[in-house]
């Protein structure tokens, strides 16, 4: 199995940590949309939205998607990503989509101890908790869409890297 690897959820959801371990397991590449954009244009997403907002920061990690996507890769895609309906179309068609899931609560824990406000930006401007809250009201629907598969991402990273790798092997053995 070479075909690439879709990490999706909101903020803090685990796509970049997990993907990491993923790749490291799998023997893949890995790769990280958010990170990719920072090194192809020498601007964080907060710059980036301040120069061009966000549509001009949607615009940029579509090409990035399409851009990255390899073989054997693990992309770790921004939380966004499946706001477009041709990337999540591109991703489905492409390879293996995973929707990291994760509740509220817990997203709020982690993104409070590591904000890293360069790379998100507020969305919504309004208290962080609130923000989650929206954000999944809005996005829940389209990450599912988006996904072949559904994984709790609440739990320590090497169970959900063993849970992955798990239901890969039972999707290849159907
Ligand atoms: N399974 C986990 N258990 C505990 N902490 C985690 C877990 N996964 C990620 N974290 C922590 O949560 C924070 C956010 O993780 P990470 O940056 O991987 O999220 P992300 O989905 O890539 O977010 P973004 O969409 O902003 O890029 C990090 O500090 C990371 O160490
Ligand atoms: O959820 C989002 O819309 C975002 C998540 C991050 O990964 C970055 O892609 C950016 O901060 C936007
Ligand atoms: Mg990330």
């Amino acid at each position: 199995m070479t075909q690439p690897l879709f990490l999706v959820g909101p903020r803090g959801c685990g796509k970049t940590t997990v993907g990491q371990g993923l790749a490291a397991s799998l023997g893949f590449h890995f790769v990280d949309t958010d990170r990719w954009l920072l090194e192809q244009s020498g601007a964080t997403v907060a710059e980036i939205v301040e120069q061009e907002g966000w549509p001009g920061f949607r615009a940029r990690e579509s090409q990035a998607l399409q851009a990255v996507t390899q073989p054997a890769t693990v992309v770790a895609t921004g939380g966004g990503m499946v706001l477009a309906e041709a990337n999540r179309v591109f991703m489905r068609n492409h390879g293996a989509v995973i929707y990291l899931q994760v509740p509220a609560e817990t997203l709020a824990e982690r993104l409070m101890a590591s904000p890293e406000e360069d790379q998100r930006p507020t969305l919504t401007g309004k208290p962080m908790v609130e923000e989650i809250e929206d954000v999944l009201a809005q996005r829940e629907a389209l990450y599912q869409a988006a996904a072949h598969h559904v994984i709790d991402a609440s739990l320590p990273v090497e169970l959900i890297i063993a849970r992955i790798l798990e239901v890969l092997r039972l999707a290849r053995a159907s």
